[in-house]
Formats: C-alpha cells, structure tokens, sequence
C-alpha cells in the first residue's frame, strides 16, 4: 500500500493525503487539547507528551499509560506503515502546536528511537525541509527534499532521510510551494504557497527502544 505513496528522492519517505478524516481531526483536535495532560513551552511552541517521557540518564521510556483514545489510532498507524519494526506498535507520542510563524529548528529524531516515524498534520498546513548531513560533518548546501504536510495527512519517513537527514520547519509566516515533492497529492488550486492562518498540530509518533515500565 505504501509504495503508492512514495515522494523525492529520499527512499523512504511517503506521503498520504487525507489519512484522516475531518471529523476525525476535529475529534482528535479537541481530545488532544482537551485532556489534562499539560502543555509544556519550548522554544514558545507548545508541546504535550504521551507514554511517558525518555529518561535521561538511561535513555529508557519511563513508561506512561497511553490515552486509550489514542490506541485505535496507534494501531492503525504500525498496521497500515510497519514503520515501527516488524509488528511492533509505537510507545510514544508526541503533540506540537505551532501558531502561524513558528517552525521548528532542523533536527533528528535520534538514535533512542526506532528510525522510522509517522507524522500527522492537523490545522494549518506547512512546508518539511529534509537536509542532509555532511560526511565530513556539519549539513550540506541545499535542501534534499520539501515536503507539504497538509492538515490530515501523515508523513512516514524511515532509514535514510531518518539516519542521514535533519528536517525542520521554517519560522515563516509563509511557505513557499515551489518544489515540493509532493505536489501531485495537493489540490489543483493550491498555489504558489501556503499561509497558515491558525494553529497546526502535530502528532509526532515513535517506538523508543528501551522501556522502563511504571506499570507494574
Ligand atoms: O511538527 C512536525 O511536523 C514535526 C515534528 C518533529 O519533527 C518532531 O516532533 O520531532
Ligand atoms: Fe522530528
């Protein structure tokens, strides 16, 4: 199912528009910002965290329950993408909110988790740059690959644009379409570029390799 979703020239990086429904996102939406688990700021983006939270010594999930409302979703994600290895389901979800001009910093996910990930878009759409790390260290001129992440999509991205790649989101109030690889999925009358108007979130969702339960 997959493979008809593959986008650029990175392998492993798939792109499905309207994953989810909008009365899905709607309900997800609100039961992601209505839950009592806390915001917490960085970089005056806000953040919430499921599962638990990576300790940083042992670099173990010191494990949380998971909302039960999230687990259809969880499971529909590690059937439908197997990007969490084989048969494993994810232990660990994160949310981003970012208001209209906020990004985030190009970065990589790292190695305590499972590299493979699936993002899904809720809001406002934006642009993901992939860039790619230089042998000799540091990043390299240009960007790999530019994705737009439309709301109720879900991007899947594994091996190397996991392990060799940052991506980020630029700080912009506005999002330039030009060259994205993923045009063929957009709406015919989407434009030159994208102007977020309200809040996006993001369900950012992972396997961390070592758990700690808490459970027991
Ligand atoms: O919000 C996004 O689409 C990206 C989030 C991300 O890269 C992360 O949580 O590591
Ligand atoms: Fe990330």
């Amino acid at each position: 199912m997959l493979e008809d979703f593959r986008v650029g020239s990175l392998a492993n990086v798939c792109y499905i528009p309207d994953y989810i429904t909008a009365k899905e996102e709607q309900r997800l939406a609100e039961r992601l910002c209505c839950c009592k688990t806390p915001w917490t700021e960085v970089s005056g983006r806000r953040l919430k965290n499921y599962g638990g939270r990576v300790h940083d010594k042992s670099c173990a999930l010191l494990q949380a329950p998971l909302p039960g409302w999230l687990e259809p979703l969880l499971q529909r994600l590690s059937r439908d993408t197997q990007v969490f290895g084989p048969g494993q389901q994810p232990n660990h979800v994160l949310l981003n909110a970012y208001k209209p001009g906020q990004g985030i910093m190009p970065h990589q996910d790292g190695p305590l988790y499972h590299p493979g990930v699936c993002i899904l878009s809720m809001g406002s759409p934006t642009v993901m740059h992939f860039t790619r790390k230089c042998p000799q260290g540091g990043l390299c001129e240009g960007r790999e690959l530019s994705v737009a992440l439309m709301p109720r999509s879900l991007l899947i991205f594994s091996g190397e644009a996991y392990e060799q790649c940052l991506h980020g989101i630029d700080a912009a109030p506005v999002h330039p379409l030009h060259g994205v690889c993923n045009r063929a999925f957009l709406d015919r009358d989407a434009g030159q570029e994208l102007m977020p108007e309200g809040e996006r979130f993001s369900l950012t969702v992972r396997r961390v390799l070592k758990v700690r339960s808490l459970l027991r």
